[in-house]
């Protein structure tokens, strides 16, 4: 948010309050090199007035660990975290990033009790930033000029849309012809696990990931703090995916001035259909088995 110049004022609460006091001190070091913005830690109090507040308390994966086998341990967090948040910041956008990111946001969604469009997941944009990333180097391209998304969980199931993924208008095999790239099944396929499994093997190398979801979370309160309407696969409580009621996953959503000001919901193949139908029957065992254990459902 700093090198972006995404907000005015930073905040850092964390129970840790001598992490969050070296990391703001450390940050606001680079303030000289970026942006004019405040950065300082802070108890909950210092959260009044803020315009987003961004969610990532809790644990991170181990190497190894799937983003689903955190849900318990995080959700406890939400419970006592959130409470706090809304006494300061009652107006706040919440936008959730502790994982599983798509559970939590409806576990935010749940205590929170504000209307679902204040109560955004990251969800798949970092998915959709890493899709955009390794097509835009198979055609060599820059990743702007790529427009492609991740839909579904932020997570194993998730679903690269490839049918409708473009450049320059066309489609990507067509680009590819045009541009003279190889993208070949097993080219697709690379790509597939390069996105899929992007996390495991960051988190393998350095034990955390944390560039790609600042960026894209600095890019989505930029959005929301200028009213942009930017269009970014963010989670959000849906009424309906696929024939799966009651649901957060990410789609299109089109994000500006209070959250999510619409839903797009982009064309599918009957293939990416029955996986988007499949990564929402997973994420709804998911939020119904820890809303049963946390004593929430009824
Ligand atoms: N959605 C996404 O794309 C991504 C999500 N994540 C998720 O974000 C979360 C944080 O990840 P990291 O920053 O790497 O972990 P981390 O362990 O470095 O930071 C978590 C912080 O939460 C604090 N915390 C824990 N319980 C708290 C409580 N009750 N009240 C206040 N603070 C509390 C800890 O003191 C710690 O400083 C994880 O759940 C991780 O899986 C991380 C990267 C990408
Ligand atoms: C940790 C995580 O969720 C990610 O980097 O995708």
């Amino acid at each position: 948010m700093v090198t972006t110049g995404a907000a005015s004022e930073v905040v850092l609460v964390d129970m840790n309050e001598a992490l969050a006091q070296a990391q703001a001190q450390d940050i606001a070091h680079a303030v000289p090199f970026t942006h004019a913005v405040t950065v300082r830690a802070g108890s909950y109090a210092a959260l009044e007035g803020a315009g987003v507040v961004v969610l990532s308390a809790g644990v991170a994966q181990k190497p190894g660990e799937t983003r689903l086998e955190l849900l318990e341990r995080n959700a406890k967090v939400f419970g006592a975290i959130i409470p706090e948040v809304l006494k300061a910041a009652p107006d706040a956008v919440l936008l959730v990033a502790s994982n599983p990111v798509d559970v939590m946001t409806q576990i935010a969604t749940r205590i929170s009790g504000l209307s679902r469009n204040r109560v955004i997941g990251s969800g798949t944009v970092l998915d959709t930033a890493r899709f955009r990333a390794l097509l835009a180097e198979q055609l060599a391209v820059t990743p702007r000029s790529v427009h492609a998304h991740v839909v579904g969980e932020h997570g194993d199931s998730e679903v690269l849309l490839w049918s409708s993924a473009t450049v320059a208008g066309l489609s990507v095999e067509q680009a590819a012809a045009q541009l003279r790239r190889s993208l070949t099944a097993d080219d697709r396929a690379a790509i597939d696990e390069g996105v899929r499994r992007a996390a495991y093997r960051i988190i393998n190398g350095k034990g955390h990931t944390a560039f790609g979801i600042g960026g894209g979370l600095a890019r989505l309160v930029s959005a929301i703090g200028a009213d942009e309407r930017m269009v970014a696969t963010c989670a959000m409580l849906t009424d309906d995916v696929c024939g799966v009621p009651q649901i957060v996953l990410s789609l299109p959503r089109v994000i500006g001035a209070g959250g999510v000001v619409e839903t797009i919901l982009p064309n599918l193949s009957a293939e990416e259909e029955t996986a988007l139908r499949r990564s929402a029957e997973i994420l709804k065992e998911a939020a119904d088995g820890v809303e049963r254990r946390m004593g929430w459902t009824g």
